[in-house]
């Protein structure tokens, strides 16, 4: 951008404090940064917004038209068929009640009384979706976004010493806005606080952007914070849209879907969290696809042109509205409140968080999305075309979006469950790190025992070196300075600061339950990061266990380790994404292979002659080079190492000068093995006894806290209510357990196979212990 564009807009870069803490280049504190107001060159002295920047900036920024979707949407012909047939929905159910044999509505053979008792219900009905309507709306008002603008400009610093933003990123948004106007830009963050949203309109309203309607769970219609949250672009949604399990809401599906619909047809911005709520365990949460399969549908439909998804990432260095401690020790979660919301603001305003940093990351438009989920469907035969015109028409209700026809469409189903995985992973992936996380990372995963600041920092430094050019850092300057400044963050409850005789500082973390799940909330920012290689050191020192041989000789061979490695991360399948649906798994596997190879973690048979070995390094440096230059070619090109034959692969061996090393990686993904092999362990108690999740999960979460508590168990945050409903989810698809749901009391069953031998169950353990660091073995020797 030119530096004259740059001033149209009304942006100067603020002198930054020098604080070795301070964001990086072409960043700005949106705290601080009033592009309509303050002191600017070429500002005249006579304009009062130069001594009152907040306030003009709020009163200046741009006024866009926000229509009210909901009327709209109440003369929606599809609501009224809607009623209708939950009207006769209704009939049909209570004549099965009373078990009386009577014709359809409207047939000639019905009885004055019952086509009165049919017009009884349809009133009810048209009344029903009504309210579910003015529930639902949200009564977005220019006036009261400028007025909570200014509130906010006052407020935030209280607490935030920042809240970090990307000049370019927000430029190409405005730009993607003012070049395409009826496109609806799609704004999906990952969720972590309610401050997310807030922050969201706040950066895109003071730079111009339409502020977006947000889907918001009905639980926030609070007294007081509802009403403000609808009049500043809430619309309010059932977070579980079938109360009863089994049957579907179709007039609630029916209004959701077309009040989403006419909003976008009349180009309003749209947000919502993909995840379905915050995550509680610091990792991405799976996604959900009701509201994207709404709005893919409204491009499938050509009820709008295209739509642009822009992922969000959201990270903060201390987490604002506290901790999920509660949940995932299995405690129920405490319901919001008026009262909880003003303790919350209150608690808030008194304590320091540090900095916020988001990200507005590259827009994709829908239309090249789909085209591009064509291509590969192209390219790879197995995989289905998605087109809207070859959808197959079935009996059954819609399943292609909320509601709607008998249309069942399973190709649609697929590419909204791959669209909002690779959201998840893209958004995943732009998160910045913060220095709260990259101390948590490597108190979890190196110095549980605690170490010297000093050890620690240079620990950082070489944390920092890896993931230069692949992951953004939100912190610059000496890793020390980054150690001390991290640790005051997370205070004294999280890590243990001690001096020693020489003066020196020992940081520990605190040792309990409750502050390791904490700590590991942070440090889980990063582990998707390194789940894959976590995955292959696991499987690696697990297979070299299976045929132990001297240290110098111990080796296995590539091929082996990329399959046992593939069949591991199926374990993991609901507890990370840990590829794009466009990627390929055994692709990205070889990736992180060639990754730890590089790094001296594994080793290459050594080779005599020079030049071949000189090749090999060349050609692993290369396809690394590639993949980082260009991460989403990559994704494409099938890359086959070490040549092309892969009979003529290299045997891989034990690098036993890493071992510490290679034992820190394994530790990234320890805790939650242990959770996983806890719950495969605690299937016996369901031989031949069913038992309700809740207890079982209960049942689970004691047993761990007892070994943790017994030391049998060294990682405090395997205690993971999140992980163990996971691994749940996947014994599920194992066919190990079979889950009832009667009338929303989920009942665990072990399935016909495992009900019937001990043994298959000791199977299952056995295939889940595969993801456990091995007890004995080359890694003991680094202890
Ligand atoms: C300057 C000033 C600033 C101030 C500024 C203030 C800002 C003021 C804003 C406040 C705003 C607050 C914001 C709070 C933040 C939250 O409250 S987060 C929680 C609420 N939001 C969300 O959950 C959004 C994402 N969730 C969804 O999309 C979920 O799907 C829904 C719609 C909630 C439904 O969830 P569910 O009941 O669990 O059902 P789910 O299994 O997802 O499927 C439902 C249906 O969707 C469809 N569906 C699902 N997956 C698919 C698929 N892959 N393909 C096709 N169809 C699918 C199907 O029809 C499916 O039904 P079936 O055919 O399976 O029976």
């Amino acid at each position: 951008m030119s530096d004259d564009e740059f001033r149209a807009r009304g942006w100067f870069e603020e002198t930054k404090q020098t604080n070795a803490l301070t964001h990086a280049q072409g960043t700005n504190n949106m705290l601080q940064l009033t592009p309509h107001a303050g002191k600017k060159p070429y500002q005249s002295m006579f304009d009062w917004g130069v001594y009152f920047p907040f306030l003009a900036q709020c009163l200046r920024i741009k006024r866009f038209e926000y229509p009210q979707v909901s009327g709209a949407a109440q003369e929606d012909l599809m609501i009224q068929r809607a009623i209708k047939q939950a009207a006769e929905q209704i009939v049909r159910e209570q004549r099965i009640e009373s078990h009386k044999t009577y014709n359809l509505i409207g047939d000639t053979s019905n009885d004055t009384e019952e086509s009165k008792k049919y017009q009884d219900i349809l009133s009810n009905q048209e009344r029903r979706a009504n309210n579910i309507l003015m529930n639902m709306r949200s009564t977005l008002n220019h006036y009261l976004i400028m007025l909570t603008s200014w509130l906010l400009y006052k407020l935030l610093p209280c607490f935030l010493s920042g809240v970090v933003t990307h000049t370019r990123q927000i430029e190409t948004l405005k730009k993607a806005s003012e070049r395409a106007p009826g496109i609806p830009l799609i704004f999906l963050p990952l969720h972590r606080s309610h401050l997310d949203y807030i922050m969201v309109t706040f950066i895109l309203t003071n730079n111009d952007i339409r502020s977006p309607l947000v889907a918001a769970g009905d639980n926030l219609q609070i007294p007081v914070f509802g009403g403000l949250l609808r009049g500043l672009g809430a619309f309010f949604i059932k977070r579980k849209i079938d109360p009863v399990v089994g049957k579907k809401d179709i007039l609630y599906r029916a209004i959701l879907q077309q009040y989403i619909q006419h909003a976008l047809k009349m180009s309003h911005n749209v947000e919502f969290f993909i995840e379905g709520g915050r995550t509680r365990t610091g990792k991405p949460c799976m996604p959900k696809g009701g509201i994207l399969s709404v709005i893919v549908n409204a491009f499938m439909d050509h009820s709008i042109p295209d739509a642009l998804l822009v992922p969000v990432s959201v990270n903060y260095e201390r987490l604002v509205d506290g901790n999920f401690v509660r949940e995932q020790k299995g405690e129920k979660k405490v319901p919001e409140s008026f009262w909880k919301a003003m303790a919350g603001i209150w608690k808030t305003l008194h304590s320091k968080y540090g900095l916020m940093r988001i990200d507005f990351n590259e827009p994709y438009s829908i239309k090249e999305l789909v085209q591009s989920y064509n291509k590969v469907a192209t390219d790879v035969s197995q995989f289905k075309v998605y087109k809207p015109s070859e959808r197959k028409l079935q009996h059954n209700q819609s399943t292609s979006s909320l509601y709607g026809t008998d249309v069942v469409c399973e190709e649609h189903r697929t590419l909204i469950d791959s669209i909002s995985r690779e959201v998840v992973y893209d958004c995943a992936t732009a998160t910045s790190v913060m220095s709260t996380n990259a101390l948590a990372f490597l108190m979890l995963t190196q110095f549980r025992k605690g170490a010297l600041a000093t050890d620690i920092a240079l620990a950082l430094d070489s944390l920092r070196n890896r993931l230069k050019g692949r992951k953004d850092m939100a912190f610059a300057g000496d890793s020390l300075h980054i150690v001390n400044y991290s640790a005051d963050l997370l205070g004294e409850g999280l890590i243990m600061r001690t001096q020693d005789e020489r003066g020196q500082t020992h940081l520990q973390p605190v040792q309990s339950i409750e502050a390791s799940i904490e700590l590991s909330y942070y440090s889980n920012m990063l582990t998707p990061h390194f789940a894959l290689q976590s995955v292959l050191m696991i499987t690696f020192h697990e297979l070299l266990s299976l045929n132990e041989k001297s240290i110098k000789t111990a080796r296995i061979s590539r091929k082996n380790l990329i399959d046992a490695a593939l069949a591991n991360c199926d374990v993991l399948r609901y507890e990370f994404i840990l590829h794009k649906p466009t990627q390929i798994l055994s692709n990205l596997l070889e990736i992180n292979l060639d990754e730890l190879i590089v790094n001296d973690l594994i080793k290459l048979p050594e080779i005599r002659e020079e030049p071949d070995s000189n090749a090999e390094s060349r050609k692993i440096a290369r396809s690394i080079a590639a993949y980082l230059e260009d991460e989403d070619d990559s994704e494409y090109v099938d890359y086959v190492p070490n040549g092309d034959n892969q009979d003529e692969q290299p045997d891989i061996f034990l690098a036993n000068d890493t071992l510490t090393e290679q034992k820190a990686i394994c530790e990234v993904l320890a805790p939650v093995s242990h959770t996983y092999l806890s719950v495969a362990q605690s299937l016996s108690i369901l031989y031949k006894n069913s038992m309700l999740e809740t207890e079982f999960i209960k049942f689970v979460i004691n047993s761990i806290s007892n070994k943790v508590n017994s030391g049998a168990c060294p990682y405090a945050e395997s205690v993971s209510t999140d992980s163990v409903r996971n691994c749940l989810k996947l014994l599920e698809k194992w066919s190990v357990l079979e889950i009832s749901n009667d009338h929303g009391l989920r009942l665990l069953t072990l399935g016909t196979l495992y009900e019937t031998s001990k043994e298959s169950i000791k199977t299952i353990i056995g295939r889940i212990a595969k993801i456990v660091p091995p007890k004995t073995g080359y890694l003991h020797l680094s202890a």
